[in-house]
């Protein structure tokens, strides 16, 4: 609206200002207005939306069916497509069934808090009727937050986990809790008449036994656990990046940390092989925030890591610690995928430009992140690799960097990996701006970036590569029989790598 020096200021019916002039007067305002209208801001279009909710109801667009249902057109495409989220459901409700009382809990998609829930589709599962009278689980629905993005779960974790923060780069900063890495004496095996033959037991071996019944009462603990909660995580990913020997993994979870951070560690279905995912091979139960009970046998603290192979699940109780889901699958590759004569390696793995690969051979800490990831070659993983007649493939989806005194300067590639979509465990940050101080070891040492394999420019994707030309061990051992760098011919390699050539580096733990 303007006026000039002293004349009438009037509005016309389209906001514009009209204006009189009566000599030697003050100008007076009036407004004409001759199609009694509202006045309109013509410069912004206006919404399409009544109310408040419609507006918001327009903001997110229904995801459409993960995949057009071959050969089905029009109005009963919709069929099978319920049908597929129903089974998937039924799947879900078995995973999460109490053995004792015989019956899968009621389960419904989505997030409870989510107001465009109108009227949930429940399903719940019957493995045959209840043998003990029911209780007041059986009364509950459980929410299953079903393979959710990166952005969804970000909000789940920033609204309902205290200690996770959007750090200044775009990272989500978690916090573990109470054990900041790996608790290898509460990890344990269940020795049954198979596996008391196939694995090493005793003095020296990392694999620590209990019985069938002890892994059955953690489990139902857990499982217990994750059912008393409104609502769970659950991902339904893939292992190992050679399609013949692909593993199914699910993932069941309270936390969205834990959700993203398989997401990023595990190999990512596309919506077609999600809808085509069926039964898992290996189902991982994380009660990480509810302890073991220490009068159960075998148990000496609150946290037990229970892998039982017969049954391909892991039940894990007293640690937030995200690492241990990742290890732990590698465990049953470890068991899985020697008995199809293929080499499971805790190395990491790049490719030259002229396709010759190497491997780094080395304990938690030793540098196989680092190396691996080097802007003159190609990475095709940077911890769990398979070696098959055929060439090598990584395991996993993603990478898991200790960022301890992390600098742009000195290791670019993972530094530029710390961005939307990345876990950062355990890091401290500036309270304002967020931004992280890798040189704080107040919470650990052992601090940690979660991403996916793509945020690294040169890595190769599908993860695979010819047979290796290069093996590297990374002993670190600093007060060894080797010089710090040795070349071994091959018949020295084999000798070092049999023997577990190495040192004990104590940053993780
Ligand atoms: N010369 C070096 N080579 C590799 N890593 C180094 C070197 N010097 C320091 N480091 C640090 O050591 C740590 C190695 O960790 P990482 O590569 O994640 O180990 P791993 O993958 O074997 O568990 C990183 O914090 C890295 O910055
Ligand atoms: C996952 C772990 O192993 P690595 O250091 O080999 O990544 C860990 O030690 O927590």
């Amino acid at each position: 609206m303007a006026a000039n020096g002293n004349g009438e200021v009037a509005m016309n019916g389209n906001g514009a200002a009209t204006a009189r002039k009566p000599k030697g007067l003050l100008p007076s305002i009036t407004t004409s207005d001759k199609h009694h209208d509202v006045c309109h801001d013509m410069s912004a279009p206006t919404v399409k939306a009544q109310t408040i909710d419609e507006l918001h109801s327009l903001q997110k667009k229904k995801s459409a069916p993960t995949t057009p249902i071959k050969g089905i057109q029009g109005t009963f495409a919709a069929l099978p497509e319920e049908e597929r989220q129903k089974q998937q459901l039924q799947s879900i409700s078995a995973s999460l069934a109490s053995l004792t009382r015989e019956t899968g809990p009621k389960v419904v998609r989505g997030d409870p808090a989510s107001k465009s829930q109108t009227s949930p589709r429940v399903h719940q599962q019957h493995v045959a009727e209840p043998a003990i009278s029911a209780s007041d689980s059986s009364l509950k629905f459980t929410h299953v937050l079903y393979n959710l993005s990166p952005a969804e779960l970000y909000e789940q974790a920033i609204h309902y986990e205290k200690g996770s923060f959007i750090t200044s780069t775009g990272a989500l900063a978690t916090l573990s809790g109470a054990k900041t890495g790996r608790a290898p004496r509460d990890k344990r095996v269940v020795k049954d008449d198979v596996t008391g033959e196939e694995l090493w037991w005793g003095k020296g071996s990392p694999n620590i036994e209990m019985d069938e019944h002890t892994f059955m009462v953690n489990r139902e603990r857990a499982v217990d656990y994750l059912n008393s909660l409104d609502k769970v995580f659950v991902n339904d990913q893939f292992l190992n990046w050679d399609p013949e020997n692909r593993i199914k993994v699910r993932i069941v979870s309270a936390r969205a940390y834990h959700s993203l951070f398989m997401h990023n560690m595990c190999i990512r279905p596309t919506p077609e092989e999600l809808e085509d995912f069926g039964t898992p091979d290996f189902t991982i139960y994380n009660a990480g925030q509810f302890p073991c009970n220490r009068y159960t046998h075998y148990m000496t603290s609150s946290t037990s890591i229970d892998l039982n192979l017969a049954r391909r699940e892991m039940v894990i109780l007293g640690t937030q610690y995200a690492g241990e889901m990742k290890k732990g699958l590698f465990s049953v590759m470890h068991y899985l995928m020697p008995k199809r004569r293929i080499l499971s390696l805790h190395s990491g793995c790049n490719m030259g430009k002229d396709g010759d690969v190497a491997l780094f051979f080395g304990l938690s800490g030793t540098g196989k992140t680092t190396l691996s990831t080097d802007p003159n070659r190609y990475l095709i993983g940077d911890d769990e690799h398979c070696w098959t007649e055929t060439g090598v493939s990584n395991i996993e989806g993603g990478c898991y960097a200790k960022c301890i005194d992390l600098s742009r300067e000195k290791e670019p590639e993972i530094w530029n990996a710390i961005k939307f979509g990345t876990v950062l465990e355990n890091v401290v940050f500036e309270e304002h701006t967020r931004e992280v101080d890798y040189a704080d070891k107040s919470v650990t040492e052992n601090t940690r970036a979660s991403y996916p394999i793509e945020y690294i420019p040169n890595a190769k994707i599908p993860c695979v590569g010819p047979h290796p030309k290069n093996v590297i061990l990374l002993a670190c051992d600093a007060f060894g029989v080797l010089p710090p760098v040795s070349k071994l011919n091959l018949a020295q390699t084999m000798y070092h790598f049999i023997s577990g050539y190495t040192a004990l580096v104590i940053i993780s733990h």
